[in-house]
């Protein structure tokens, strides 16, 4: 059955799907070599949205011959026209907010009423970006007065943007924003599990920007691979897990490209003995982003409670994740929805096994739901483990699924070396009223972003990205436009005066 045919229900959103699945690029659709394609379903009823095309290294050489094109034409338009195309870029993702999130909830899974917020952010972030382009500045650097020194930043070229499934629209539009208004052509790959948005963005803004600045490559790892080592492709910015964010930089090596790269965590929430047991347990829901399923790179899924709140905390958890039942993704009402794909539905339910063999205590979820109305999808409820042990599967290893490990301590230098003993470092969040533990912990703590009293939410402006092997690089601030250019430093000798006094040489006729 295909689910753009089937019959409207009240109450739910109707996905309008995108009319075009090849690939864009030159500002024209192209089908991929060999007429490759791939199926996409949806992750909440396994029903088919049909196939896009799957790009492979040669449709990645025809697109990155295009981008060469618009490149050389962008990099070249006015600032401040760059600024207000990607304005009107903004207004149309708020124009076509809701068509955007529809097609994302029943693609990725996420429900349908968060994603209109993703459309929200990605036309916040390109507002954010277009406001930047005059502060792509260079400096002036004294050499004394026989000399002007001064560097300049230019856009890099073109810039690949290699995404996940967990938001696909807004990091489409939102992360494309800064490059673009650097004045690069941005070739995107999106998610081989939630491409439809992306198509529908290229349709929407097509005639916008010049041919080849703006492109979409749907396809997999093997396009990504090509990607990543492409000679022409000046820069890589991959949205990922550590594996591909390895394999990435390999690949980039070859040809020495810069990376931005924002990758996957492991994070902690700290609660000590002075917060307050009700704030705590909604700060642990809310930390989880339970709506899109914890999938989500900043999710708090290890939360360190002090032992003389942890059994009051966990009391009242139950309760705080029933606030988040799994449903259709296109009903405005459901406030979680399915997971993106198959392999990571069987990949929760695997990391769930491994902590009850391990002997976890479950709080709350574990199942998947009886409803048989949620049978064909991939849904899981809020899981929460108690007495996990730093050891365990689920306390070490990023699950991108809605689990949740909580520990008992009571010694902070022993709990802040569990909290930094895992490879990641992307967020953490930290609880109490008492603001030297604060400071101190937020200092203590390896984390690339730290919430105190707060969980969850990004800041435009504020620099995001992690340390050690969460990723390379901030997103979400300037430091993202400066990411995107590269400086070139200029010296100009300012010669003296030509003598007057000298007599001129007498030409004989
Ligand atoms: N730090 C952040 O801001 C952030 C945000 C969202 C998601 N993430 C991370 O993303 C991961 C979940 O998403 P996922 O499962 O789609 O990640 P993934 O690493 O499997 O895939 C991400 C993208 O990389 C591509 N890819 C896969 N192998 C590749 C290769 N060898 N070379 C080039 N490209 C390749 C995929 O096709 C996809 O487009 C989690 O680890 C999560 O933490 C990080």
């Amino acid at each position: 059955m295909d689910i753009a045919k089937s019959e409207p229900t009240p109450g739910i959103i109707q996905p309008n799907l995108p009319q075009h699945r090849d690939l864009y690029y030159g500002g024209a659709w192209h089908p991929a070599s060999g007429d490759r394609r791939s199926e996409v379903t949806s992750p909440s009823t396994g029903l088919s949205l049909g196939q896009v095309a799957h790009a492979d290294a040669a449709d990645v050489n025809a697109a990155v011959a295009a981008a060469r094109a618009g490149f050389k034409v962008w990099r070249d338009v006015h600032p401040n026209e760059r600024a207000k195309i990607l304005r009107q870029i903004a207004q149309i993702v708020r124009d076509n907010a809701l068509e955007l999130a529809a097609i994302d909830a029943v693609d990725c899974g996420n429900p349908v009423k968060v994603m209109l917020g993703d459309a929200d952010t990605a036309a916040a972030q390109l507002d954010f970006f277009a406001g930047l382009v005059t502060e792509m500045k260079g400096a002036s650097i004294p050499m004394g007065r026989g000399a002007i020194n001064f560097s300049i930043r230019e856009p890099i070229g073109v810039v690949a943007k290699i995404l996940p499934f967990n938001h696909p629209f807004m990091f489409v539009a939102g992360k494309s924003a800064a490059a673009l208004a650097a004045g690069n052509a941005v070739i995107v790959k999106p998610p081989e599990q939630a491409p439809l948005s992306a198509l529908r963005l290229a349709e929407l803004v097509e005639g916008l920007l010049p041919a080849g600045v703006f492109n979409v490559l749907p396809g997999g790892r093997e396009a990504g691979a090509a990607i990543a080592s492409h000679p022409q492709i000046a820069m890589v910015s991959l949205i990922g897990s550590v594996p591909t964010g390895r394999a990435v930089m390999q690949a980039a090596s070859a040809t020495v490209k810069p990376l931005l790269l924002e990758l996957g965590g492991k994070n902690a929430l700290i609660a000590f003995a002075d917060a307050d047991p009700m704030e705590v347990a909604r700060a642990m829901a809310a930390g989880m982003n339970f709506t899109w399923c914890g999938q989500s790179c900043g999710s708090t899924s290890r939360a360190f409670v002090h032992s003389s709140i942890y059994e009051q905390v966990l009391a009242l958890i139950p309760d705080v994740c029933g606030n988040f039942r799994p449903g259709n993704p296109l009903d405005m009402a459901t406030t979680m929805g399915a997971l993106a794909s198959r392999q990571q539905y069987e990949r929760v339910l695997d990391f769930i096994a491994s902590a009850k063999s391990e002997g976890a205590r479950l709080i709350c979820g574990g199942e998947v739901p009886a409803d048989a109305q949620l049978a064909d999808g991939c849904f899981v409820p809020p899981t929460v483990f108690a007495d996990v042990d730093p050891q365990m599967r689920i306390a070490r290893e990023e699950i991108f699924g809605p689990v949740l490990s909580v520990m008992p301590w009571s010694e902070e230098a022993a709990m802040i070396e569990t909290v930094n003993a895992v490879d990641y470092g992307l967020t953490c969040s930290i609880w109490t009223n008492d603001l030297d533990a604060a400071h101190r912990t937020a200092v203590a703590v390896e984390a690339g972003y730290v919430w105190v009293n707060e969980v969850s939410k990004h800041f435009l402006g504020a620099p995001f990205g992690g340390v050690k092997q969460s990723g390379l690089g901030r997103e979400e601030c300037l430091g993202e436009l400066l990411a995107y250019t590269q400086e070139k430093n200029i010296h100009i000798r300012i010669r003296p005066q030509a003598s007057t006094a000298k007599t001129p040489e007498r030409h004989q006729s």
